[in-house]
């Protein structure tokens, strides 16, 4: 293959490539090569709870760049950080993905899922049909408020770290240790698996 190269070209037509342009290729192309391991939480308090985390893991399957390796049981788990009784309560789980997305288009794509699934944003923490975060991506720290990584409130959060600790009972949350400890440093109350519920694997 023919490429232009940013210097001894000869066809005035042929621009040089900016070193800056070559260094993100060749980043993108390390990734396609070697993709990383992340984990999303999946939360629904609107709507069929169910049938919208199970549409959430089929789309996020149907993503190039994407394979869901595991899906955690679900949970129905009253709402975090409202006054209790204020909305209905939540189906949440967790899965693990292999993907060559970068973090910024992994977020991109989880955020198109929730749209898709009609969220609205309007209130902080308010009843959503979907909230797709990102709570980990390999072991990658961001303070960008844009993407925080590891999302700065899983460790608090049963409602992640049971089902994550359900899937991968090694998990760590990066910076954070265990996530078999840091579930123990939380309450479990009002985080019930529902055994009688399953979201299925993508095949
Ligand atoms: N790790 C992350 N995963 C998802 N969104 C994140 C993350 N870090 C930062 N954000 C940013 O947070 C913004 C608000 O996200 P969202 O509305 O889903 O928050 P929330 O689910 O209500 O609250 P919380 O962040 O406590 O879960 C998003 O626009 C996104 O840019
Ligand atoms: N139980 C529960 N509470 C929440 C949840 C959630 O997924 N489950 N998500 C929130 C914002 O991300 C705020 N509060």
């Amino acid at each position: 293959m023919t490429r232009p190269t940013t210097s001894g070209h000869t066809d005035p037509t042929v621009q040089p490539v900016p070193a800056s342009v070559v260094e993100q290729v060749d980043a993108a192309d390390a990734t396609l090569q070697n993709p990383k391991r992340a984990v999303v939480s999946l939360g629904a308090n609107l709507g069929n709870r169910l049938e919208t985390l199970q549409g959430a893991v089929d789309a996020l399957e149907d993503t190039p760049g994407i394979r869901v390796k595991a899906v955690s049981p679900v949970y129905e788990t009253e709402p975090w950080g409202v006054e209790p009784g204020s909305q209905p309560s939540y189906f949440n789980a967790v899965a693990v993905l292999k993907t060559t997305l970068p973090p910024s288009s992994l977020l991109e794509r989880a955020q198109a899922v929730e749209e898709a699934f009609h969220r609205v944003r309007d209130e902080r923490w308010g009843p959503r049909t979907l909230d797709v975060d990102i709570v980990a991506y390999a072991d990658l720290h961001s303070d960008d408020p844009r993407l925080t990584l590891p999302h700065p409130r899983a460790h608090e959060r049963a409602f992640v770290l049971a089902p994550w600790l359900d899937i991968d009972p090694a998990a760590e949350l990066p910076g954070r240790g265990q996530v078999a400890h840091l579930l123990d440093a939380v309450t479990r109350d009002g985080v019930t698996p529902r055994a009688d519920l399953e979201l299925r694997l993508p095949e």
